[in-house]
């Protein structure tokens, strides 16, 4: 997949702008950014304890953004070098304020994303948290790094689409990190196709997004004569960035119709997804987990690993410590367990059989505070040889709206 990173982002790029240690450096996004992100670095402190400190102001330079980006990334490979968990480097004065639904040590909650302003997944920060600032990143790790870091306070992450189906990468990373799930966010997806002004599709010899725009809008794409080759980026916005940016008139983008005012570009197909109830599920992570409670509908995530040599008689019996409660299960996930993804199994005679061992993701639908759910978990933990919870969270309850214009 290629990269495109023309969009000042949160990254993990190592191209480090010297400050002077002692200097307090104010870093903002630049002015085009549309949702702003503001926050002042202590250059001497933060690699040593990631200290940082938060300001309201907006309108440096681009120089300056990159500069906390090299920062962060000089954190990750200081952390990378000497193998220590990210959560070490990190002072953790746990406040009630990450038990709330925004923080009380500012003004407005920052949002880690991945992608540029324009992706979706900004648009799920922002039906989050309505006036967050969203921070963009280039990476989904660079996200988690910023929450961990407290650069910022939440992240999203698209989890799965109606049509496209599990994002993969995404629940391995849920795995690798600390963070817990404290929301979810279903947001009805509405593609367009892209490209510089009075460009037409006969000019087109690419079309360009992230994987799962493209799967979910193949279809239409094909029927629309489009045999321009796909090509996956990294986010749906930072293709029309690049477009734009690379003034290439033999290129679309499937993008929201924000990320084509933004970049400047021409919507030459309205609504271009395969079926128009294309929803993408977001989870939304934070250092600390939410109090779940009994008052309204939660969600609980969990994954687990079946003990050696039982994976299907132990997933009969997780499931059935579910059924039994009459708890409903919305998703089941099984990812190669990367820890140990084959088990061998000799048997004299025939040879040697290889088995593929699994992580199983799990959602349900109740909360942690309910007893049933407790114990349907106690039972779980007898079946299972690893266990944990992602987060108990509440669910998405808006109304259902199928995807239009953004
Ligand atoms: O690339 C984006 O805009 C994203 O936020 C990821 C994504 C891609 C396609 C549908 C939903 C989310």
């Amino acid at each position: 997949m290629q990269s495109l990173t023309p969009y000042p982002r949160v990254s993990l790029k190592s191209v480090i702008r010297t400050n002077s240690p002692s200097s307090t450096k104010r870093v903002v996004a630049p002015s085009r950014m549309v949702v702003k992100s503001a926050y002042r670095f202590d250059s001497a402190s933060a690699v040593a304890n990631a200290e940082i400190k938060f300001s309201g102001e907006v309108g440096s330079t681009r120089a300056d953004w990159q500069s906390t980006c090299a920062i962060l990334a000089s954190k990750v490979a200081l952390q990378q070098k000497d193998g220590h968990k990210t959560l070490d480097l990190v002072p953790k004065p746990v406040t009630i304020s990450d038990l709330l639904p925004a923080p009380i040590h500012g003004s407005t909650i920052r949002v880690a994303y991945q992608g540029v302003p324009g992706a979706y997944s900004e648009a799920a920060a922002g039906k989050a948290y309505p006036n967050c600032e969203a921070i963009p990143c280039d990476q989904f790790e660079v996200a988690f790094q910023a929450v961990e870091l407290w650069i910022a306070d939440r992240a999203v992450l698209p989890v799965e689409n109606s049509l496209g189906g599990s994002i993969h990468r995404n629940y391995d990373l849920l795995l690798r990190h600390n963070l817990h799930i404290v929301g979810e966010v279903q947001l009805p997806v509405h593609h367009c196709l892209l490209a510089l002004p009075g460009v037409t599709a006969e000019h087109l010899t690419r079309v360009i997004s992230h994987p799962q725009a493209l799967s979910q809008c193949e279809h239409t794409l094909t029927q629309l004569g489009l045999a321009a080759a796909r090509e996956a980026v990294d986010d749906t916005a930072g293709a029309a960035e690049f477009i734009a940016t690379k003034n290439l008139r033999d290129t679309a983008a499937v993008a929201s119709s924000r990320a084509a005012e933004l970049y400047g570009l021409e919507i030459l197909a309205d609504g271009v997804q395969d079926d128009s109830s294309n929803v993408t599920r977001f989870v939304v992570l934070a250092r600390e987990p939410v109090v779940p409670r009994t008052d309204r509908p939660f969600k609980t995530s969990v994954v687990f690993a079946a003990p050696d040599g039982e994976g299907m008689s132990a997933l009969f019996k997780v499931l059935s410590s579910f059924a039994f409660r009459n708890i409903n299960l919305t998703k089941i996930e099984s990812r190669p367990h990367r820890n140990q993804p084959i088990r061998v199994v000799e048997d004299g005679e025939s040879g040697t059989a290889k088995h593929f061992e699994y992580l199983y993701y799990v959602d349900f639908e109740a909360s942690m505070a309910e007893a049933n759910a407790q114990n349907a978990l106690a039972e779980v933990r007898e079946f299972t040889s690893f266990l944990r919870v992602l987060g108990s969270y509440p669910m998405d309850m808006t109304p259902w709206c199928p995807s239009k214009r953004a």
